[in-house]
């Protein structure tokens, strides 16, 4: 159950927050805040606040990896939030689950540990002026992504696939060399599972015979190929480790680190006498149980509150796009129309199928009464056992070897035809230049041929409509650099008459899904894929039949009906305040500091300026060091 820990360990009450002056105050205590909180209050001259709307989680629901996606749709946990109908996916409103509580989407989500390729790291700094680029690329950023992470529960450097032996061919290394690729003292206890359902092997073994080699080392900077994945889970406890347990918890004893719960941040204030051109913020006014509140910052203001809630507070502080912000009544404070724009999200297309007889996959759970209550005893004795464990063995694919293996040009067609409305849109004017710089840079990884542009993962289990007694196993494949772009907007209770109670409405989602038809494309190709990996002689002695769809699509026009039916959101939505030169349409400076204030940053996944194919809470692990290292930079100068 939910649980308050005391005030002595840096929680405070709304009054007493209030009396305080921090030099920094950070909004949104989540994947990126509590890391920036942590690293700011090593120094004891400093005080942090923290301004978190949810509370302290200790729950099996959220700490039990077997209980990974139980806390989806659950408002204790989830803001259970639902896009506006999307046009182009059937006019469905899709659930899209983000965490609330302190540790935000990582104490929800499903704790893969992930990175992306080199090579999309270096296009991180591309949409700023060319002088800033640097700051931001693999090499800047790879000394974050080792430091947040601890893979000391990893045996030794090849021992990514305990349980069964591969033939060495079959393997290939790439990158930088393991050893300074993994970090080994980081706050995020990272593992790999002890313990496999009968479907991994064939899965890997399904992609090898398919061509497709597997990676030793994916954290290397190559990611393509298929292979285990660590996830953020302590293997000595058997639990979840989220952004609380990795940063708040070691930090909660500082006297100078304020962490206050239940906190809505709804606006930013400023200093409007200063002569300065760049605005100062002071402080945030915020929402504890329908009063009113205002905490002071002294230094700085950092903004944590992910891609979803960053520019709705941006907004209704008067940050945004002019003409928004007039035709709601909300003085414009700094004109910066990207806010809540160039929104992309990872789009995945579900299948299932009927498990063989005989093949253990954790719908045993399900199945076996016997078999919950042992594992529950083991668990609960040893914190070991199948409750200690879940799926992470994914497949990145290029264009190249998707097209290899489904053996034809449709995706060189696509891009063909991707290439041509883009250049009658520009032609045309209806492209915005960022845009077009965002597409020049994708079209330029998927074309190369290092660069993975599909994701295809495994559930071992049942996803929809199981029958009792029966196991199954799901397929998901999902695009990783969609084209699709869309928007997160403030929600008005009266569109005339801003209130700052408005944030506590939920924003209006609009990532428009499969908007671009490049995208369903892909996904289209990706489902072909899973065909072909379903009817390789590995996966051909586990599967039975399919279940989802539930008949065999042979025509193309059927299966993009069913994308557009069935396709669901990766949960890894990015880029509603990008970090991009103020001309081409940024909110942020390669400082993460946000255009026509001095002292206001942002640091999530809103700031990430093109989609990145990876799994993100342990790149936004990494921009947080980076930007706490930053902050601390930019006060001693
Ligand atoms: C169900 C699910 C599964 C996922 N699976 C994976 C996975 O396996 N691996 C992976 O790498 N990534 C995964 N992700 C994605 C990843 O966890 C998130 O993208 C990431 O954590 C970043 O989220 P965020 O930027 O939205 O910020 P968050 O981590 O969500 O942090 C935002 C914080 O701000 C708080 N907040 C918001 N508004 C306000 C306000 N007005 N005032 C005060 N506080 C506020 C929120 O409560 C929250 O604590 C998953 C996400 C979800 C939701």
């Amino acid at each position: 159950m939910a649980s308050l820990p005391s005030a002595s360990h840096g929680l405070h009450s709304a009054n007493e927050f209030c009396t305080l002056t921090f030099d920094y105050l950070v909004i949104g205590g989540g994947n990126a805040g509590l890391p920036i909180a942590a690293r700011l209050s090593e120094n004891p001259d400093v005080v942090v606040g923290v301004l978190e709307a949810g509370t302290v989680v200790e729950d099996p629901v959220i700490d039990v990896p077997r209980n990974v996606g139980a806390a989806i749709g659950r408002p204790e946990f989830d803001y259970c939030l639902s896009t506006e109908p999307q046009l182009t996916a059937s006019q469905r409103n899709i659930a899209l689950a983000r965490g609330k509580m302190l540790g935000g989407s990582t104490g929800i989500n499903y704790t893969v540990w992930d990175r992306a390729s080199s090579a999309e790291y270096d296009t991180l700094g591309r949409l700023l002026d060319p002088a800033d680029q640097h700051e931001w690329c693999w090499d800047s950023l790879l000394p974050y992504l080792t430091k947040v992470e601890d893979a000391s529960s990893i045996s030794e450097a090849g021992d990514t696939f305990p349980g069964f032996s591969r033939s060495e061919e079959d393997v290939f290394r790439s990158g930088v060399p393991f050893e300074k690729s993994v970090g080994m003292k980081g706050a995020v206890k990272t593992s790999y599972n002890s313990l496999w359902a009968d479907v991994t092997q064939p899965y890997i073994q399904g992609w090898n015979t398919l061509g497709v080699p597997t990676n030793a080392n994916p954290y290397g900077g190559n990611k393509s190929g298929v292979y285990n994945l660590r996830r953020a889970i302590d293997i000595e406890k058997g639990k979840r480790v989220h952004a609380s347990v990795a940063y708040f918890k070691p930090a909660s004893h500082r006297k100078n680190l304020k962490v206050l719960l239940g906190a809505q941040a709804a606006r930013l204030i400023f200093d409007t006498s200063a002569s300065h051109e760049d605005i100062r913020v002071t402080g945030v006014e915020f929402i504890v149980d329908g009063k009113t509140f205002v905490a002071n910052a002294r230094t700085e203001v950092i903004l944590s509150a992910g891609t979803v809630q960053t520019p709705q507070i941006l907004e209704l502080s008067g940050i945004g796009d002019a003409k928004f912000l007039e035709a709601h009544n909300i003085e414009c404070i700094v004109d910066l129309p990207s806010v809540g724009e160039n929104v992309t999200e990872h789009v995945f297309i579900p299948t299932q199928y009927l498990a063989k007889e005989g093949t253990k996959t954790f719908d045993e759970f399900r199945n076996n009464p016997q078999f919950l209550a042992e594992q529950t005893a083991l668990y609960e004795a040893t914190g070991r056992g199948w409750l200690a464990a879940a799926d992470a063995n994914a497949c990145f694919n290029s264009i190249e070897t998707v097209s290899r293996i489904n053996g034809n040009d449709t995706l060189k067609s696509a891009i063909s035809a991707l290439k041509e409305q883009i250049a009658l849109e520009t032609k045309n004017g209806t492209l915005s230049r960022v845009h077009q710089a965002q597409f020049d840079i994708q079209l330029e990884l998927l074309e190369k041929k290092q660069t993975a542009t599909l994701e295809t993962f495994h559930m071992s289990k049942g996803i929809v409509a199981v029958e009792p007694g029966q196991s199954y196993l799901a397929l998901f494949s999902g695009i990783q650099h969609p084209f699709s772009r869309g928007s997160i907007h403030t929600r008005f209770t009266d569109p005339l008459k801003p209130s700052i109670h408005d944030s506590l409405n939920p924003p209006i989602l609009d990532p428009k899904l499969l908007s671009n038809n490049f995208d369903v494309a892909l996904l289209l190709a990706g489902y072909r894929l899973m065909e072909k990996l379903v009817n390789t002689e590995p996966m051909k002695k586990i599967v039975q039949h399919q279940t989802l769809p539930p008949i065999i699509l042979s025509e193309d026009e059927h299966v993009e009906a069913f994308i557009r039916e069935a396709a669901q959101p990766g949960l890894h939505i990015m880029g509603s305040a990008i970090m991009a030169s103020r001309e081409l349409g940024g909110v942020v400076d390669a400082r993460l500091k946000v255009y026509g204030t001095r002292n206001l940053r942002i640091v999530d996944a809103s700031i990430i300026p093109v989609p990145l194919a990876c799994h993100v809470q342990a790149t936004i692990y990494a921009i947080a060091e980076k930007a706490a290292d930053m902050i601390i930079a930019d006060k001693s100068v």
